[in-house]
């Protein structure tokens, strides 16, 4: 082998292990993670935390997602969204990626100690065991409420960048939890009906598959409006203003107009068009919470 055979190969492995980590849905997670660090303070954040905890909550999510990979290599093998990835193709072992995810996880937990604070290490450590632990190892193989439970720790990014910044947890960051807490079945649900044969020849208990179509249909729906009411809080609590109410009002209007189109079921594209929706929805909903914040700086 040559050495530029040699280089393509090694890039070609990166590229692997990066997938590992999950990147875009950890770069949305980092997202809400830094509008939690800055809705937690009047002023901007320090930046110095804004680095450090930006860096070690990566890390960690990034550690889970690849522990995630390892512990699901049989079951994703079986599924045509993820037969392709790393270790049902045999390009990383899974002893390898363990030490992988290991090593990302110890690197945020020591960025965290250090340069954070010991509250933050905790609470993303909580969240780690919480995705890569109780939804990866126990729930999901369970019960078709796996996502509801384990929907917690993708929550929690909101609340760790805001106690990497206050040290404490407070009220008003709850709320951000919240949000994404609603969010998550939907989100996931719309993918899960598009995805409902893969799941079923893997074995997985996922609603549409325990439960059938219609009945998961009609929960998007509930967990939907549940959701819009949960994102009224940040204004009637006083935290955001009308800046955010309006923003986030249209964005609950074109939520809810794709849950509509999901629970009728005559549209067979609409499911998996909802659960884009639902990726961009979450991004804007926290872009407009801090275009909100620092126009109007309300607290
Ligand atoms: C336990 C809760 C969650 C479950 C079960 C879940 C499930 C999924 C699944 C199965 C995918 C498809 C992944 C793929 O095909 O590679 C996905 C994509 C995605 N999720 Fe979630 N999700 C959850 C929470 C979250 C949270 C909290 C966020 C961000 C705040 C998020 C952001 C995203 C994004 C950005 C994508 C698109 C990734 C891409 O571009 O390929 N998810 N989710
Ligand atoms: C420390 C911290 C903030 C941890 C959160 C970690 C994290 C990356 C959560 C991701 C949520 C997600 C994509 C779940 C899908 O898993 P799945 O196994 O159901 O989906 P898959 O079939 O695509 O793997």
């Amino acid at each position: 082998m040559d050495s530029q055979q040699q280089i393509i190969i090694q890039q070609n492995a990166w590229r692997d292990y990066l997938e590992l980590c999950k990147p875009r849905v950890v770069a949305v997670m980092l997202l809400t993670a830094v509008v939690g660090m800055c809705l937690a303070t009047p002023e901007l954040p320090p930046i110095a935390t804004v680095v450090s905890a930006t860096l070690g909550i990566g890390l960690m999510a990034a550690g889970a997602a690849a522990v995630n990979h390892v512990m699901d290599r049989n079951i994703d093998a079986k599924m045509a969204r993820t037969h392709r990835r790393p270790l049902p193709q045999g390009k990383i072992d899974a002893t390898k990626a363990l030490i992988f995810a290991g090593m990302l996880s110890l690197s945020g937990v020591v960025v965290l100690v250090v340069w954070t604070n010991v509250l933050t290490a905790w609470l993303t450590l909580g969240a780690l065991i919480g995705y890569a632990v109780v939804y990866t190892m126990v729930l999901k193989r369970a019960t078709p409420l796996n996502i509801v439970i384990g929907g917690i720790a993708g929550a929690a990014p909101p609340l760790l960048g805001w106690v990497a910044v206050t040290g404490r947890i407070e009220s008003d960051s709850l709320l951000l939890v919240l949000i994404i807490f609603a969010w998550t079945p939907p989100h996931f649900w719309a993918l899960c009906i598009h995805k409902k044969d893969d799941y079923a020849r893997a074995g997985i208990p996922m609603l549409p598959v325990t439960h059938g179509e219609a009945y998961t249909r009609l929960h998007i729906m509930l967990y939907s409006v549940l959701m819009v009411l949960t994102t009224l809080f940040p204004f009637m609590t006083g935290m955001s203003g009308v800046i955010y109410l309006m923003g986030v009002t249209l964005l609950n209007l074109r939520f809810i107009q794709w849950a509509v189109r999901v629970y009728r079921g005559s549209d067979r594209a609409a499911p998996i068009a909802m659960f884009w929706f639902s990726v961009k929805y979450i991004m804007w909903l926290f872009a407009v919470l801090l275009v909100d914040h620092y126009v109007l700086g309300l607290n």
